[in-house]
């Protein structure tokens, strides 16, 4: 396994994660590391254990084993609101956001504003005009551009409607945005967009973790990018060393990477019918 030497704290980090389900192990002993101000892609084969691993760094599940440190202190998540408030946010490829309400509220659902005084907090009413103007600023500062932000979500289209839903992770988030196949339900000229958008967010010096089956996005828009393999990591690449017939390589065992980041072949015949060979 290789990391790319760095004296950076990690803004999120982990150590030896473990997590069993029954008898399957979806992680198993897996390292992660988020550098300040990167996007890192999280790939690997259909049930290498990324959602697993993803879960235990955003408090989804508890993890039986290992470490996680946010900014270098070790943390316990009990759920994901623990997460949340420790400043992660995740955009979840489904369920990104409530369809049939408009696209203030679905920027504070669950974090309403309420009007000040006796009216907010006798009668808990809310704050609509202060919530659209800050949803707009958030908008603004990410240079969404929507008509209005008093139209329901469900007559926008599925990049802005992924939009809206990054929009509110990044408004939340302190540390960290995760995001779960950001593109995988959008045409080519609104994953477009959402790239450019996740791009924004990395330049306003948030970290992204993106998780992707997309090979083009990933090199597209990674900074680094985790491979995962078996439930833990198998390498840590940049996208400018290697083709993407290699990291499929990796990803699928064909392809392992030592120390020095040369890649070695652990498995000839997959390196063969790959067409990849050791550098
Ligand atoms: N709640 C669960 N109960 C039992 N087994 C689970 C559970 N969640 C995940 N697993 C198993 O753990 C392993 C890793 O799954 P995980 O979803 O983390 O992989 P993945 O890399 O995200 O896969 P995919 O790309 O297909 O979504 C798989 O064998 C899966 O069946």
């Amino acid at each position: 396994m290789t990391t790319t030497p760095t004296t950076e704290t990690p803004v999120l980090q982990a150590r030896g994660l473990v997590k069993r389900y029954g008898h399957v192990t979806a992680i198993d002993g897996a390292d992660f590391d988020l550098l300040p101000g990167e996007v890192l892609a999280v790939i690997g084969d259909n049930g290498a254990g990324k959602t697993s691993l993803i879960k235990a760094l955003t408090g989804a599940v508890v993890p039986d084993e290992g470490e996680i440190r946010l900014n270098g202190k070790p943390i316990q998540f009990s759920g994901p609101q623990s997460a949340r408030a420790h400043g992660i946010e995740t955009v979840y490829q489904d369920l990104a956001v409530a369809a049939s309400m408009d696209i203030a509220s679905n920027m504070f659902l669950g974090r309403e504003l309420r009007r000040p005084g006796f009216l907010g907090s006798a009668f808990r009413m809310l704050d609509k005009k202060r919530m659209r103007q800050e949803a707009a600023e958030h908008m603004a500062d990410l240079k969404i551009g929507l008509r209005s932000l008093t139209q329901s979500v469900e007559t926008l289209s599925g990049g802005q409607r992924q939009a809206v839903a990054v929009a509110r992770a990044v408004a939340w988030a302190r540390s960290v945005v995760v995001m779960d196949e950001p593109t995988a339900a959008l045409g080519v000229k609104e994953s477009g967009q959402v790239l450019d958008l996740i791009r924004r967010v990395r330049d306003k010096g948030m970290p992204v973790v993106l998780i992707s089956h997309n090979m083009p996005h990933v090199f597209e828009i990674a900074d680094r990018i985790h491979v995962h393999r078996l439930g833990r990591r198998a390498a840590v690449i940049k996208p400018s060393d290697y083709s993407m017939a290699e990291v499929v390589a990796i990803m699928t065992g064909a392809l392992g990477v030592d120390a020095a980041g040369d890649t070695v072949v652990a498995d000839s015949e997959a390196a063969k019918a790959a067409g990849v060979q050791a550098t």
